[in-house]
């Protein structure tokens, strides 16, 4: 499944349209999903449908044929000048003898439910005047209000604010990324009729799937035994930073490694879980780590300022590595990514900052564009931490779909370094090994999601949300 931008949206379209798909048939789709949608979620209230001129409008329009067709009550205001299908969709809605009224008229009416179709995708500025005022008379309503595709004004200043959208045929980055997400309320996504052709651009990034997913978990043979399903090597730890390498210890257990070696200074008070095995080094070096058993290794967790030095005694084990926190330093994934070593990075945005040597506010703003420019520059797999983390390799991106605010806790990331470990251990490729890793620690965040949950907590989650992806029992958020 792609994430599309407002343009490749309209590009789809078009394609539909070219291999022979009536536009006017996808928006009659439209707003009859959108109407059904509306009625499950608002059941016998009274429905006020505000219509803009373009083709949002049109879906509106379109939406409220159906529920009149339906037998609800319905009332709607609409901008004057549709064109195309949105003015064949006003014909219709008339010929069913309904008044439409100039959107000037409407006023709150305490009781209603908004349909908001005043703008979808096709808005390219921000809203002025008579829009911006009708905005701020709808949010101040408190109305409930269903955004047909997109709270009307997004992605810009003022917008609707929705209690429910209903993406049209495909996500967009509003229905994904924060802070426009939360502008969606709920969220459930339309099929609309589009041909699959018209939706099947590689060149957008993937959208994580359970579907997807599902088919990356590597299997557990009947005769697993702890030296053929994956042994990681973590290390990291410092004096002031204990716990983090043996959280990803836990972590990568809990993903499924069959053995886990944690490695850290002997000066550190460590203490990682009672099932790892000790690696106490005296200074990091090649001979001192060469002793674990390991197909794949995570790197760089509360190493502090030896977090260099340990990945340098890392790169010459030659495995799979995971490069985080402390070992992130440019010098450090050039030397992997020049060695031929397959290798994911787990900045969050300050360490991308610094990879990138821009800001971490610029790196929050452009998530997608600063992971591919990590990726195209330093040639390995990122995984650009946030909400929602974006995965990036060799020109192909993709962003996960699970996860909550409530993971925003120390700690968090150094679980996610264990998964991904013990996933790269398996077998799988880096790319697999990091969506995969990605998502599974999102699920097992979306298992608890309180506010207070604790990163060994949500690493203890771990294998019932691998349970409910493998049982194919994961609901994404748009449905
Ligand atoms: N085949 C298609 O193209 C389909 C499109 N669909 C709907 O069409 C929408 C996109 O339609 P459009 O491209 O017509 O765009 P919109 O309906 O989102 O808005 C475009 C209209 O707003 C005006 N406008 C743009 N910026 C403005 C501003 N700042 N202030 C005031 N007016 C402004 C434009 O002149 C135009 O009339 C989608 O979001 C979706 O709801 C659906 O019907 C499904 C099929
Ligand atoms: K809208």
């Amino acid at each position: 499944m792609r994430l599309f931008t407002a343009e490749a949206m309209r590009l789809a379209d078009q394609k539909a349209t070219q291999i022979g798909y009536p536009s006017l048939l996808l928006m009659d789709t439209a707003g009859r999903k959108v109407a059904r949608a509306l009625l499950q979620a608002y059941p016998n209230r009274r429905v006020v449908v505000l219509c803009g001129k373009g083709n949002n409008g049109g879906d509106g329009l379109a939406a409220a044929r159906w529920m009149r067709v339906w037998g609800c009550e319905v009332e709607v205001y609409a901008a004057e000048g549709q064109q195309g299908d949105a003015k064949a969709m006003r014909q219709a809605l008339e010929s069913h003898k309904l008044t439409i009224r100039p959107l000037t008229d409407w006023q709150p009416t305490p009781g209603t439910v908004l349909l908001d179709a005043l703008f979808g995708t096709g808005l390219n500025r921000p809203l002025q005047g008579f829009y911006a005022d009708l905005v701020g008379k709808i949010n101040q309503s408190g109305l409930s209000v269903v955004a047909a595709d997109l709270p009307s004004g997004l992605p810009y200043v003022p917008h609707v604010e929705a209690d429910l959208t209903v993406a049209l045929a495909a996500l967009k980055l509003e229905h994904v990324f924060y802070p426009h997400r939360a502008a969606c309320g709920k969220i459930l996504l339309a099929e609309i009729g589009m041909p699959p052709e018209a939706l099947a651009d590689e060149s957008l990034p993937e959208l994580l799937t359970p579907q997807a997913l599902h088919a990356l978990l590597p299997p557990r043979p009947g005769n697993a035994h702890k030296g053929n399903v994956g042994r990681v090597l973590v290390v990291g730890g410092y004096p002031s930073y204990t716990g983090a390498p043996a959280l990803s210890a836990i972590a990568a257990y809990r993903a499924g490694a069959g053995l886990v070696t944690v490695a850290y200074p002997q000066e550190a008070a460590v203490v990682p879980p009672l099932e790892a095995v000790r690696l106490p080094v005296a200074g990091w070096s090649h001979a001192a780590l060469k002793p674990a058993k390991a197909e794949a290794v995570a790197v760089g967790m509360g190493a502090g300022p030896s977090g260099k030095e340990a990945a340098k005694a890392v790169l010459e084990l030659g495995l799979p590595t995971l490069l985080d926190a402390d070992a992130l330093h440019s010098e450090t994934v050039e030397e992997f990514a020049g060695a031929g070593i397959p290798t994911v990075i787990t900045p969050h945005p300050g360490e991308a900052a610094r990879l990138l040597q821009s800001s971490a506010q610029e790196v929050a703003q452009a998530p997608l564009e600063a992971a591919r420019t990590l990726a195209e520059r330093f040639a390995v797999t990122v995984v650009l931490k946030g909400g929602p983390t974006v995965i990036a390799e060799n020109g192909r991106l993709a962003v996960n779909t699970t996860g909550n605010p409530a993971m925003a806790t120390g700690g968090m990331g150094d679980v996610l370094s264990g998964v991904i470990g013990a996933f790269l251990a398996a077998g799988l490729a880096p790319w697999d090994a990091a969506r995969l890793g990605v998502y599974l620690h999102g699920l097992a965040g979306d298992l608890l999601a309180r506010v207070g949950m604790l990163a060994h907590e949500l690493a203890d989650a771990l294998p019932q949300a691998r349970k409910q992806l493998a049982q194919g029992q994961v609901r994404p958020y748009w449905h």
